[in-house]
């Protein structure tokens, strides 16, 4: 994703509160010794399989909905991928197209097997309404047509799905500047690549592409090893647990910064290591770090894309 590489470099470059820490980046990778640990996708054991066009349905509904848990202390992405699977083993037709474009708030809890509204409830409901009804104009309700039109191409599906479902244009103004991070629709891409091992609906020329997902955890494990360093008023304000601003200068730098980092890492892997290794792998050997890792503080912004 050039635009996403290309517009985050920018903001790193012209960042205020946040910094990557070269020599940190330098360190992490030396005591690893330029072996990323290989983490399984699935290491949860939580998503629905059954290597078919389900299972892209059960994907592309999953990161429709795939942001903003912190709000809800109980309530992670492990619940949510592991009761739309139940859904779907309980009722196949749980996640068509005419049902998604008819789900209400409470259903969706009924569904979700969760006792309290969800956080930003109301986006989520509209969102699984849009999918519904652009799968079912444009794509035979079925998102395994949506794979099948992309040629083989996790840029081009990016591409598409931002194109027609606007809950997936994950991007910011920056300085004036559109800012592109496409977290849910490059985390689409990757999920199908990890869940089919690369192969039928997950195979992707250019899967190397593929940025990290910058999300609320990444970048908190990044600052955790050093390697992003935060103004004194940010880490305050992470720290005390305040909101920070959708769109705001510091919610972009985090992210951005974050992207910026991992991309760093990959050039000093094959640098110094010989090793040619994916941001996708990257971004599961740290994802996992941190929801391993209850105390991890983290941003918290109000956002349908992360
Ligand atoms: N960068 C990145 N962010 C990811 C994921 C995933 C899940 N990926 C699945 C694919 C294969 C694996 O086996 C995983 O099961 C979720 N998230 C984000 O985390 C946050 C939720 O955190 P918590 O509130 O603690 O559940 C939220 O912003 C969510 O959007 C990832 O892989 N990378």
């Amino acid at each position: 994703m050039e635009e996403v590489r290309i517009s985050s470099a920018w903001v790193a470059s012209h960042s205020n509160h946040v910094k990557v820490d070269s020599s940190e980046l330098e360190r992490v990778v030396d005591n690893i010794q330029g072996s990323i640990p290989k983490v399984e996708w699935n290491f949860e054991g939580i998503h629905y399989f059954d290597n078919g066009p389900l299972t892209v349905q059960y994907l592309f509904v999953l990161d429709a909905l795939n942001f903003c848990f912190w709000p809800d202390k109980d309530l992670d992405y492990n619940h949510l991928a592991s009761e739309l699977k139940a859904a779907l083993l309980n009722d196949k037709s749980a996640l068509d197209a005419d049902r998604l474009q008819s789900y209400t708030g409470p259903q969706l809890r009924q569904l979700l097997k969760w006792p309290r509204v969800l956080p930003l409830e109301e986006e989520r409901i509209r969102l699984l309404h849009e999918v519904g009804q652009e799968l079912e104009r444009s794509f035979g309700g079925e998102a395994a047509n949506l794979v099948k039109a992309c040629g083989k191409s996790a840029v081009s599906l990016v591409t598409l799905v931002a194109r027609h479902f606007p809950g997936f244009r994950d991007h910011s103004l920056y300085k004036g500047r559109q800012v592109f991070l496409y977290k849910r629709a490059q985390i689409f891409a990757a999920d199908l690549w990890g869940a089919f091992k690369g192969q039928g609906y997950g195979y992707f020329y250019d899967i190397s592409s593929v940025t990290i997902f910058a999300d609320y955890i990444v970048p908190a494990v990044l600052r955790q090893l050093g390697v992003l360093k935060y103004s004194l008023e940010l880490s305050s304000s992470i720290d005390a647990k305040n909101e920070i601003s959708p769109g705001s200068e510091q919610e972009v730098e985090i992210r951005a910064c974050s992207i910026v980092a991992v991309e760093k890492m990959r050039e000093l892997l094959e640098r110094k290591f010989g090793k040619q290794v994916l941001s996708v792998e990257i971004d599961l050997w740290l994802w996992a770090i941190g929801v391993q890792n209850p105390s991890l503080k983290h941003h918290r912004t109000l956002s349908i894309y992360y």
